[in-house]
């Protein structure tokens, strides 16, 4: 049987006094690429911020790499890329990796590794603050990297980049996962559902599905991934109705 990286159940989350998410249940299976989509204010970076263990007043149970979610052994073993870039803007991105390689305790010589795999060796040595807004969130993803982590949540990682180096980019996250990292994924953007080998669909704090892409699309009915959703919102409301 394949094992899951995370687990999660009747996850609850109150934020500013609002119930923003309403008992969000749902399995990652080790060594796969899942896409958390979903409209802005759904409460992505919400269950995100819980599985990596960042997020106050969760109920229910979260599970990472078998451990509870925010256990101090999980330190180092998950890469957590946020919307805000997390580097520094005054050093280089290799000062930037050396300084966060020495923090992890991981050896400098995964620096090079982390730089060519976001494919940042022809700017290595700029400073961050010149890079553009694709370059500096790839450098954001090195750091994320470094030390090989084994589950990589990455908040909207593709924002602001092109077609190619969205592309180059899914295309990392698959040879990660085929080396046995896990991969959460969240994007706004229903076009990248189709890369991810399972979709978690949320709305207004809700899982809305949790399937392969071609499995979604069979049960659904639909040709793509968002008519799918719309699908199963309007499903949702004339439900309630
Ligand atoms: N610090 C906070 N205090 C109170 N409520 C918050 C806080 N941060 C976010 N929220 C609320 O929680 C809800 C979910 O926000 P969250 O950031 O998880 O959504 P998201 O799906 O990641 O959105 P986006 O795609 O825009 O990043 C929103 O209604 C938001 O207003």
């Amino acid at each position: 049987m394949m094992k899951n990286a995370v687990t999660c159940r009747d996850v609850v989350v109150v934020r500013g006094g609002r119930e923003i998410l309403h008992g969000v249940g749902f399995d990652l299976a080790a060594g796969t690429v899942t896409g958390l989509l979903g409209p802005s204010g759904c409460g992505k970076t919400t269950l995100i911020r819980s599985i990596v263990g960042l997020q106050a007043r969760v109920t229910g149970d979260v599970e990472v790499l078998g451990l509870p979610a925010g256990a101090p052994k999980l330190r180092g073993r998950i890469g957590y890329v946020t919307q805000e870039p997390s580097v520094y803007r005054d050093l280089t991105v290799t000062e930037n990796l050396r300084f966060f390689a020495a923090v992890l305790g991981v050896p400098s010589s995964d620096v090079d590794r982390v730089i060519d795999a976001v494919d940042l060796r022809s700017h290595a040595d700029v400073q961050v603050g010149q890079l553009s807004g694709g370059q500096e969130s790839r450098a954001s993803l090195a750091a994320a990297l470094l030390g090989t982590p084994e589950l990589l949540v990455l908040d909207e990682p593709t924002v602001g980049l092109d077609p190619v180096l969205r592309r180059d980019l899914w295309e990392l996250f698959h040879r990660l996962a085929a080396d046995g990292a896990t991969l959460l994924v969240s994007s706004h953007v229903m076009d990248e559902a189709s890369r991810c080998d399972r979709l978690l669909l949320m709305r207004d704090g809700d899982l809305l599905a949790d399937d392969t892409p071609q499995g979604l699309l069979d049960s659904v009915g639909t040709v793509d991934i968002e008519q799918a959703f719309l699908t199963l919102i309007d499903r949702k409301a004339g439900a309630q109705r």
